[in-house]
């Protein structure tokens, strides 16, 4: 069986999003100090690399994530190019079939890896959310940090998938990654009561 990895590696250099605490993997005992292990200790915020969002980021009454079905996160899926910039909107609708698997990840031509973090990135017009939603799309994820611009204070791509019922994946690596239909296994930490957390998604060949 062959798995493609679509998640960010997470070093210490990885970035973050701007003001977010800093990524960080601390030693916690070290055999080399006289530890019987090695452990570490680790500090990251819940929207670092590849992670999900649950609508408790942007709607103060949504799910947290602990409400979020895992089978949102699992299952067939399409890859899509979209490279550019500026936001997606209908221009793509023609490429498109009109039955769309419940899974669609966006691969803007985002790096595998992010030196910096990527201030300017292709982010979702909510009439797009809308049409992908209308053609059976539940899921949607993207390699770009956000489905909002840096600066949005109203994330109107965000609220639109709440209200399509579709929920967002965000920062994946699809860097090396054909479009086509794979299956999708991306497995969010289990944490309880957030807004979000970092996940491992991989793709499986069909
Ligand atoms: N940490 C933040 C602080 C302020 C504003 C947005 C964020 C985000 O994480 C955005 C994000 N990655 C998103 O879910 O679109
Ligand atoms: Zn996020
Ligand atoms: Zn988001």
């Amino acid at each position: 069986m062959t798995l493609l990895d679509i998640s960010r590696a997470l070093t210490a250099a990885h970035p973050n999003w701007p003001g977010d605490a800093p990524f960080r993997v601390n030693p916690g005992a070290r055999m080399a100090g006289g530890d019987s292990v090695n452990t570490s200790e680790l500090c990251t915020s819940t929207h670092t690399g590849t992670h999900v969002d649950a609508p408790w980021h942007y709607d103060d009454l949504g799910e947290r994530l602990d409400a979020v079905p895992l089978e949102v996160y699992v299952g067939t899926c399409r890859v899509l190019s979209v490279h550019g910039s500026g936001m997606i909107g209908s221009e793509v609708f023609g490429t498109l079939p009109e039955t769309l698997p419940s899974r669609l990840l966006l691969n803007t031509g985002q790096p595998e890896h992010w030196t910096v973090f990527p201030e300017d990135f292709r982010t979702l017009s909510p009439d797009f959310v809308r049409e992908v939603a209308r053609r059976g799309v539940q899921l949607i994820g993207t390699d770009a940090p956000s489905v909002d611009p840096l600066t949005s204070k109203t994330l109107d791509a965000h609220h639109a998938c709440q209200d399509s019922g579709i929920y967002i994946l965000e920062g994946l690596n699809l860097s090396a990654v054909n479009d086509g239909e794979y299956e999708l296994l991306c497995l969010p930490l289990p944490l309880v009561g957030v807004d979000g957390a970092p996940a491992r998604a991989v793709l499986r060949l069909l």
